[in-house]
């Protein structure tokens, strides 16, 4: 196993945004995790990724309890994230940005230079290496975010809505990148609310509703389960997504 969260809770004050949540990562999983806004899902993807501390329960990697370990020591292990707004460093050029993550690995300036233009030329950026990040689009920041994760050579990936914002044509070739990393050995945990995004990429989808998990299975099952399309889906949408038609869900069910 990769990845363990034992029942998680993350408390603000007295409101639980995320109530004993539990999840097993294996190798070669793309785990998604979905639920209609407020429901818990950034709050536990940022217990797993240490940007914020449980209030109870427990996380392992690879066996080793990080419960208390800091966002960088997760990451020198092998958890990468992305952020749902990208954090760009404007001044920066592209290939600068994707530098910052190579030098966990190195501290050697040309080392991570080599290792950075080995990942711009993976995710399809090469020739924006020398362009300054503050000229780049939302989809060349999310791709950005995302080489910058992959700089620093993760076992895990975890991407906080990597294509919120990005056009249908902007998400399949989002999707492309996806696979390739996950190709590459990589395992992912995907938070998401482009609904044809879990469709093609999730091996397995984790719901969440009001902090709890309501659902658990393959993209499939979980679209077809009543009490998720009760919760979130709706009814045209749950159609939707079982022909993998683009939708994004925000806000709940429709009537
Ligand atoms: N720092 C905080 N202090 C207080 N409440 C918070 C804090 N962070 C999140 N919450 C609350 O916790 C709940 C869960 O939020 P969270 O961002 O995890 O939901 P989400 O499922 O990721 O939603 P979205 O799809 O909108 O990103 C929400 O009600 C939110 O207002």
């Amino acid at each position: 196993m990769l990845l363990e969260a034992r029942g998680i809770t993350k408390a603000f004050g007295s409101f639980k945004a995320v109530d004993d949540a539990s999840v097993t990562l294996e190798q070669g999983d793309i785990l998604g995790l979905i639920g209609p806004n407020g429901a818990g899902k950034s709050t536990f993807f940022n217990c797993l990724t240490g940007d914020l501390k449980a209030t109870s329960g427990r996380v392992l990697f690879e066996a080793t309890d990080i419960t208390d370990f800091t966002p960088e020591q997760r990451a020198g292990l092998g958890l990468a994230r992305t952020f749902q707004v990208p954090q760009t460093f404007e001044g920066m050029t592209v290939l600068e940005n994707v530098m910052i993550g190579a030098f966990l690995r190195t501290a050697h300036r040309k080392e991570a230079e080599t290792r950075a233009r080995a990942v711009l030329e993976r995710v399809g950026m090469s020739r924006l290496a020398e362009a300054p990040a503050r000229s780049l689009g939302t989809p060349g920041r999310k791709r950005l975010e995302i080489a910058r994760a992959l700089a620093t050579e993760p076992k895990v990936l975890l991407l906080d809505e990597a294509m919120a914002g990005l056009n249908a044509h902007e998400v399949r070739l989002a999707i492309d990148l996806v696979r390739d990393i996950h190709r590459s050995g990589i395992t992912l945990v995907i938070v998401e609310h482009i609904m044809e995004v879990i469709m093609s990429l999730a091996s397995r989808v984790m719901v969440f509703h009001q902090g709890k998990e309501i659902a658990r299975g393959s993209p499939q099952e979980v679209t077809s389960n009543p009490a998720v399309i009760a919760a979130y889906l709706g009814t045209r949408a749950a159609k939707a997504a079982a022909g993998h038609t683009p939708v994004e869900l925000m806000g709940g069910p429709d009537p």
